[in-house]
C-alpha cells in the first residue's frame, strides 16, 4: 500500500508563561502563544513493500510526522494518503490497514496478562477468533511469545514488551507499519531479533515500513531508502549508499612519524578536506574525504611531513559522521 505525504505542516502552539507581579492574572485576559513549527511543507511518497528509514536529530520532527501519517495527529496543512485513504478523515477505515509501534509507550494493557491485550485488540478490530489464533500462533513461534503469556505487560522486559508489542500491531493483519523506534533500549540480541523479524515482515510478507530510529545499524541493515529531517524539513531522501556518498565519510589516518614532523600550516590537500584532528607527539591523526582525494595522494601529503613510520587506516564509522551531518 501506497503512502503519499503533500506539503504536509503541523505548526504547535503553546502558551508563553509570563513572568512578574500579577502575571497570572495578566494571562488570564490576554495569552501570548508561541509557534513552533514541527513539520514543514514535507512532500513524499513510499511505494508499496518499500523498507524506509526516517532519520533526524531528536526534535526534528519524525515522531510529529509519523502522528500525522498515521492520523493520530492533524496536520496543520496538507494532506496524508495511505492507499488514497485520508485517515484523517476515514479514520476507521484507515486504521485497519495500518499498525503502529512507538518503542517509547506500549499500546497493550499495563496491567494485564499480554494475552489479554490481544483479546482486546482482536474484537477491537474485528478479528474473528480463528484468524486470532492462527496469527498469534504464528507470532507465538516467530517471535516467541509463549514464555511471557500470562506475564503482566508491566513485568515485561523491554525486548518482550517490544516483541508483545509488534506482534500487537499485526493482529488485524495491517499492509502498512509506522515504527517508532522499535529497538530503543534493547541489548544486541534483542536488537538483532527485531530486525530479522522486521526484515521478514517486509521481504516474506510484502509490508510496507516507515521506521524512525536513532540506530544506524537498523538503517544500514534494514532500509532500502533512507529520509533525513532536520529542524522540520526533509533534507535528504535516497538510498544509504548515496547518502554515504552525499556526506562522504571520512576516512581517518592514525600516521606514527619517526623523528620530527612539520605539518604545514595549509596542507596541500586542504582544499579537497585533507584536515588534522589530533596530534600527540610524533602520532597525528588526518581525516580525508575520499570522495574528493584518493589513498594515494593523502600518503604523498603525509609523505611530506616527516618520516613515516607506520600508517594505519580507519574505515568511517556511519553513524557517528551522520551525527556530524545532524
Ligand atoms: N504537543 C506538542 N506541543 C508543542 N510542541 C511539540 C509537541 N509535540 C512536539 N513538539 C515539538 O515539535 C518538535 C518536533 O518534535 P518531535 O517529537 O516530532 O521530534 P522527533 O524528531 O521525534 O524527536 P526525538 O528523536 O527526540 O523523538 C520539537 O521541538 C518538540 O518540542
Amino acid at each position: 500500500m501506497r503512502i503519499e505525504a503533500r506539503h504536509l505542516n503541523k505548526q504547535f502552539k503553546t502558551p508563553v508563561v509570563r513572568e512578574g507581579r500579577f502575571a497570572g492574572l495578566r494571562s488570564l485576559f490576554a495569552r501570548d502563544y508561541r509557534i513552533k513549527e514541527a513539520v514543514k511543507d514535507i512532500s513524499f511518497n513510499i511505494e508499496s513493500g518499500e523498507f524506509v528509514g526516517y532519520i533526524g536529530p531528536n526534535g526534528a520532527g519524525k515522531s510529529t510526522t509519523i502522528k500525522m501519517l498515521t492520523g493520530i495527529l492533524h496536520p496543520t496543512g496538507g494532506e496524508v494518503l495511505l492507499g488514497g485513504i485520508n485517515p484523517h478523515r476515514e479514520r476507521k477505515r484507515a486504521v485497519r490497514r495500518l499498525g503502529v509501534v512507538f518503542g517509547q509507550r506500549s499500546q497493550l494493557w499495563w496491567d494485564l496478562p499480554v494475552k489479554d491485550s490481544y483479546d482486546i485488540l482482536a474484537k477491537m478490530y474485528g478479528v474473528d477468533e480463528a484468524l486470532k489464533q492462527s496469527r498469534l500462533a504464528q507470532f507465538a513461534a516467530l517471535l516467541d511469545l509463549e514464555e511471557f503469556w500470562l506475564t503482566p505487560v508491566r513485568k515485561l522486559s523491554l525486548g518482550q514488551r517490544m516483541r508483545a508489542d509488534l506482534a500487537a500491531a499485526l493482529l488485524h493483519d495491517p499492509d502498512l507499519l509506522f515504527l517508532d523506534e522499535p529497538t530503543i533500549g534493547l541489548d544486541v540480541n534483542a536488537k538483532r531479533e527485531i530486525r530479522q523479524f522486521l526484515k521478514m515482515l517486509n521481504a516474506d510478507f510484502g509490508k510496507t515500513v516507515l521506521l524512525t530510529t536513532h540506530d544506524m545499524d537498523d538503517i544500514e541493515q534494514l532500509c532500502s531508502r533512507v529520509m533525513v529531517i532536520g529542524n522540520g524539513e526533509l533534507s535528504f531522501d535516497g538510498t544509504v549508499q548515496s547518502l554515504r556518498d552525499t556526506i562522504g565519510l571520512p576516512t581517518r589516518f592514525r600516521v606514527t612519524y619517526r623523528g620530527e614532523v612539520n605539518i604545514p600550516a595549509i596542507p596541500a590537500l586542504e582544499h579537497a578536506r585533507l584536515a588534522v584532528t589530533l596530534q600527540e607527539g610524533s602520532v597525528i591523526t588526518v581525516e580525508a574525504n575520499r570522495k574528493t582525494i584518493n589513498t594515494m595522494e593523502v600518503l604523498r601529503e603525509l609523505g611530506s611531513w616527516g618520516e613515516i613510520e607506520d600508517v594505519e587506516m580507519m574505515e568511517p564509522d556511519f553513524e557517528e559522521v551522520i551525527h556530524r551531518v545532524y
